[in-house]
């Protein structure tokens, strides 16, 4: 196994999907090197999340490997989750716990002292805003809400990679600009993040590596530059999947 200090944060090799005979995600290789901040983008559909999720072991590979500073996340998942923290899609979470009470649960259950586990948590909600939350259960949060949420329990062990499915999705944009901040720190500190979004301004503005996800496959990797190759994110992106702009006389239904 490769050590750990020279092995990128995350390498995906091969990683492959199908649902109900349909590949959601096709081979995938990526690498995400050691201390980059990491966007990824692609349409609706086009296996990001699936991708993610196998990732981090959340879902199982029908093929393909996911390694985490060189720690293969099927083989040994408990190291590997020590070393990242995880914001997942969906954000399953227990629902009948506050906020505080859902981050002393995720300390405990990862073997943190409760001192610390309180210190931090306390912090946590704080920057969030979350601390005056009070006795709302999780299940009473907003969905920018809840992403504040899963974004602190995803933090909470200091974990060497984060990776984020649409962090910012929902988010208030002071919130947002909070977050940023945090992760910016995180990556400066010799963190590594990699997330999703749709937002190619986020993407340009925080990211210095990306990829494009198309129909389940890679189409672009690299450095921000070199994916963007002289242009702007966007422009790069409808070249490389497409869009569909409708056409005269389609939707003419929606003209008063
Ligand atoms: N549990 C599932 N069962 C069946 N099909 C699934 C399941 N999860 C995802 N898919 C399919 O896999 C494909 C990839 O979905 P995925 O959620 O990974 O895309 P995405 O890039 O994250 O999309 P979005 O940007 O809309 O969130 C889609 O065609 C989706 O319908």
């Amino acid at each position: 196994m490769e050590s750990s200090g020279t092995a990128p944060a995350l390498r995906l090799a091969g990683l492959t999907k199908t649902f109900d005979d349909r590949p959601a995600v096709d081979h995938i290789d990526l690498e995400v090197p050691q201390g980059s901040f990491f966007g990824l983008i692609g349409p609706n559909g086009a296996g990001k999340t699936t991708s993610l999720s196998m990732a981090v072991g959340l879902l199982r590979p029908d093929s393909g490997r996911s390694q985490i500073f060189g720690v293969d996340v099927w083989a040994d998942p408990a190291r590997a989750k020590e070393l990242i923290g995880v914001l997942p899609d969906g954000l399953s979470m227990p629902e009948r716990l506050t906020g505080r009470e859902l981050l002393r649960f995720t300390g405990l259950l990862r073997g943190m002292e409760v001192r610390e586990v309180e210190r931090r948590s306390g912090e946590l909600l704080e920057v969030l805003e979350l601390a005056d939350t009070g006795r709302t259960l999780v299940m009473e949060y907003s969905t920018g809400m809840r992403k504040k949420i899963g974004l602190a329990t995803a933090l909470l062990h200091a974990p060497k990679l984060l990776v984020l499915d649409e962090p910012l999705e929902a988010v208030d944009p002071a919130s947002a600009a909070t977050i940023k901040v945090i992760l910016r720190r995180f990556v400066r500190d010799g963190g590594s993040v990699v997330f999703s979004s749709h937002v190619m301004a986020v993407i340009e503005q925080v990211c210095d590596h990306v990829a494009v996800i198309a129909s389940g496959r890679v189409v672009a990797s690299g450095s921000l530059e070199t994916v963007r190759s002289g242009r702007s994110l966007e422009e790069r992106f409808m070249d490389l999947v497409g869009g569909q702009v409708p056409e005269m006389g389609e939707l003419a239904w929606l003209s008063s």
